[in-house]
């Protein structure tokens, strides 16, 4: 149907999203990766990109599309994309923020319980019959009441400040720049907010601009010297000097960490996967079922408006 634009992929996408793609483009599933040869040839044809939150859409790529109109994210991250050089020819980018602000604050709170209290390890206490072996395990940290400092003060980082004040914990954030209209203090960087913190927990944007944002001086001040503070990423493994982070867990310098983020996923350091307190997810801030489906829905909705002639929903804060 010649009407049907061409759509490349940039990644494999989600089930939820394929079929409704499918359904209104000619759909070019990696063609770029795939065959090399075929794509060539079709590629001034394509009209859309199609990606998810941690896939690569370069501007060599973007380059090569002369026909290129838009390219839809299902994800809120975007830092994949090159987004300077879409702007340049006037490609509009779209991601699906807001619909997924519950589930990873959710997850956030659920990672800094699992740290603080052991959960995955409990777990296994039990299933292994260390319990009726062992007796009692050892003592937990406490988390209600304790300091959180929140690297990222957007829609999630917000919705993780809402949860945790039913924690009575108390709240301090960074970010680029203070919100006064928030009841929560706002400390200028990073070290000096992790030396305030029991909780450090990672919701920013990825790329270049927080690039290991927190290195071993963060970590050392999060440490205050006592083994202290936990690390909770659930924004992107590039926030983190991974392997700083390795070094400070092994010599004690923090007290712990839980991740759902990491440098090269889904390879994770043996050496982080050796660590029974460190708390370890496979990117899953997102991943519920009612989540990834409105993100699916939202994505669609982006490519359908943009070839329908009428505005996006969710355009990226650099292309609105
Ligand atoms: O939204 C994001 O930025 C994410 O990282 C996750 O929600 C996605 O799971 C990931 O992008 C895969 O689509």
């Amino acid at each position: 149907d010649p009407s049907r634009p061409h759509l490349l992929t940039a990644a494999k996408l989600s089930p939820m999203l394929m079929p409704q793609i499918e359904a209104a483009f000619v759909v070019l599933d990696r063609l770029h990766e795939a065959d090399p040869a075929a794509f060539a040839a079709v590629a001034p044809q394509i009209r859309a990109i199609a990606a998810s939150g941690d896939s690569r859409v370069p501007g060599d790529l973007i380059a090569r599309l002369p026909a290129l109109e838009t390219i839809s994210v299902m994800g809120v991250g975007y830092d994949g994309v090159d987004v300077a050089a879409a702007k340049a020819r006037g490609v509009m980018v779209t991601h699906t923020p807001d619909v997924l602000n519950d589930d990873v604050a959710d997850l956030a709170l659920g990672l800094m319980l699992c740290a603080s209290r052991q959960l995955p390890a409990a777990d296994r206490w039990v299933r292994s019959g260390d319990w009726a072996a062992r007796g009692a395990m050892p003592l937990a940290r406490k988390m209600s009441g304790a300091r959180l400092g929140i690297v990222g003060m957007g829609r999630i980082g917000q919705a993780i400040a809402q949860r945790a004040v039913a924690f009575g914990m108390d709240i301090a954030y960074t970010a680029r720049s203070a919100k006064p209209a928030l009841p929560w203090a706002f400390v200028p960087d990073v070290t000096a907010l992790a030396a305030c913190s029991d909780f450090l927990v990672l919701i920013t944007p990825g790329g270049a601009g927080t690039r290991h944002l927190v290195n071993a001086e963060v970590l050392r001040a999060l440490g205050k010297g006592r083994g202290e503070g936990i690390l909770v990423n659930v924004a992107r493994g590039s926030v983190v000097d991974e392997v700083a982070l390795i070094e400070a867990l092994e010599g004690g310098v923090i007290a712990g960490a839980a991740l759902d983020v990491f440098a090269d996923e889904p390879n994770v350091p043996e050496r982080l996967r050796a660590m029974p307190h460190v708390v370890l997810a496979p990117h899953i801030g997102s991943a519920t079922n009612a989540t990834r489906q409105a993100m699916a829905d939202l994505a669609a909705d982006n490519l359908r408006l943009h070839f329908a002639g009428q505005a996006v929903r969710t355009p990226v804060p650099e292309c609105r």
